[in-house]
């Protein structure tokens, strides 16, 4: 007998559900991971989420193999390769995590039903969310539609579960690294080199290899090294972007290296400890758990709106009418020649790191979607193929936060003023310097807009969208 965890956004083996109830069964096995670029509607991933997958499988192999677990990758549909594996693999049961896109779904549901008709076990657990997107809803069984309520209901239901220590290896079964290799033998794995999933010609990931350690071991590092010696500035300091005091926990938790109940437990054991000594601490534990409520948020409101990387939140933003697309402004902001020093800084962050600090993400979009009157989806995508932390819920929903089209309470008048906002958060300059050193020289370039008037020119735009709905429904209220 043998069972088979299918991996997708769980590259862990701590407080890894699937995993820990296959191996508790006391039968062989086996792992996979399936690169699926073909399924309908799955979103191929960006250029850096690849480079990511790639180091991050290696580093989940050597944990698997660890306790004895064979990782075999295939590259194809989900819904042809996981039978094919099972089939191979002479399994009878086959366990995985749950993920909550659309198209995943779609996907997952039929695998489950086609695979329990074969006559196999199907098991899918919640590890990647504290909460499942359907178990908050509010009063009136809606959605949520802001973040206040949400979390304030979220921070009301019982303590996310305690996690789950990593499986030990099972005794003559999945005990020695012989014995993967004899499984491995019998289920062929592709060469996860030759999936290509690394740059070559030209490589750009030299900037992602120094900024970065992908794996388990180094999201379980980064949680301690910033319990113990950020989380204290963490209120004070985390909006400045020349600071190091946030997680840089994001790309662990969109792959699942880490599971947010490993983060929300890890941190509320610091801010019980600081409760009897160390001051400050409890208040900023609150703090940090909140932005990961962001998190939680994002995937709620993209459970219940699919197609957010596409389709305007509010549908009212569908009269929004973006004028012709300017390619060059747009390749001068991705390039971050666009003579506005945070803006640029940001954008050069990214290029090079395969990050962006969040205040500057926030910046950077409200510059692209409101000075520049580019439609926010181009936005979007040159941050899904360029970030390390590419996520299919928090992307979208933090780009139509900021360009007004998505879940907030006050949408339409917020424009980021990029100058007042280096002013307050990078006021000496530090971050913009340490992206941007040809500023303040002749090479730096002028302004591509004057901000003062693109800014007017976005007002009158989005009024022009308040006027032609007042009448059309708003959003019902959380
Ligand atoms: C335009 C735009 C696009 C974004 N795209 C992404 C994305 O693709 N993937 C992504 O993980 N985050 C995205 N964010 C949110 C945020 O910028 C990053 O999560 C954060 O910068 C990661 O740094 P950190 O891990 O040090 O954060 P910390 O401050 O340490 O926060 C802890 C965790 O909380 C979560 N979090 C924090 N802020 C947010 C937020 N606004 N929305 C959702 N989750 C949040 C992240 O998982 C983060 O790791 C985006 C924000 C903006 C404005």
């Amino acid at each position: 007998m043998t069972a088979v965890v299918w991996f997708r956004d769980d590259l862990r083996v701590g407080d890894n559900p699937a995993l820990t109830a296959a191996m508790a069964r006391g039968t062989r096995v086996l792992a996979v991971y399936v690169l699926d670029e073909v399924s309908p509607g799955v979103r191929p991933l960006g250029g850096a989420a690849r480079w990511w997958l790639h180091q991050s499988l290696q580093s989940l192999r050597a944990s698997l193999e660890r306790i004895g677990v064979p990782l075999v990758l295939r590259r194809g549909a989900a819904e042809a390769v996981l039978p094919a594996v099972a089939t191979e693999a002479a399994a009878d049961a086959v366990f995985w995590n749950r993920r909550y896109g659309r198209a995943e779904r779609t996907v997952d549901a039929a695998l489950k039903l086609g695979l329990r008709a074969a006559g196999l076990h199907v098991q899918s657990h919640a590890a990647s969310l504290l909460y499942e997107p359907w178990t908050l809803m509010t009063g009136a069984g809606q959605p949520y539609s802001v973040f206040t309520p949400f979390w304030r209901r979220a921070s009301s239901m019982p303590e996310p579960r305690r996690p789950l220590p990593a499986p030990e290896a099972l005794a003559g079964l999945n005990g020695s690294p012989q014995s993967a290799a004899v499984q491995s033998a019998t289920v062929q794995s592709e060469p996860l080199e030759s999936w290509g999933l690394q740059p070559s010609a030209p490589d750009w990931a030299g900037g992602l290899r120094a900024a970065w350690r992908p794996g388990e071991q180094g999201a379980l590092d980064l949680l301690a090294e910033f319990l113990d010696e950020k989380l204290s500035l963490y209120p004070e300091q985390r909006d400045e972007p020349a600071e190091d005091v946030t997680s840089r926990l994001s790309p662990a938790l969109r792959w699942g290296e880490i599971s947010p109940h490993m983060v929300w437990h890890e941190t509320m054991r610091v801010r019980a400890a600081a409760a009897s000594g160390r001051i400050g601490s409890e208040g900023a534990a609150s703090a940090f758990l909140r932005q990961l409520g962001w998190r939680e948020f994002a995937a709620h409101v993209s459970f219940h709106a699919p197609d957010l990387h596409r389709v305007n939140w509010r549908r009212e933003f569908d009269a929004f009418e973006w004028p012709p697309l300017d390619q060059g402004a747009l390749t001068a902001w991705q390039r971050g020649q666009t003579g506005v020093p945070l803006v640029d800084a940001g954008m050069r962050e990214l290029w090079a790191t395969g990050t962006m600090h969040n205040r500057v993400r926030m910046v950077v979009a409200s510059y692209l979607s409101k000075n520049l009157l580019i439609d926010w989806r181009h936005g979007e995508e040159w941050f899904w193929q360029t970030l390390v932390d590419a996520d299919a819920a928090s992307n979208p929903f933090n780009w139509q936060w900021v360009a007004g089209s998505g879940a907030d309470a006050a949408p339409y008048f917020r424009i980021f003023n990029p100058v007042l906002q280096q002013q307050k958060f990078d006021p000496h300059g530090s971050y913009v310097r340490r992206h941007v050193p040809e500023w303040g020289t002749p090479e730096y370039p002028e302004p591509l807009v004057d901000l003062g008037e693109s800014r007017r020119a976005a007002l009158a735009a989005y009024d022009r969208v308040k006027r032609a709905t007042r009448s059309a429904p708003a959003p019902a209220p959380a």
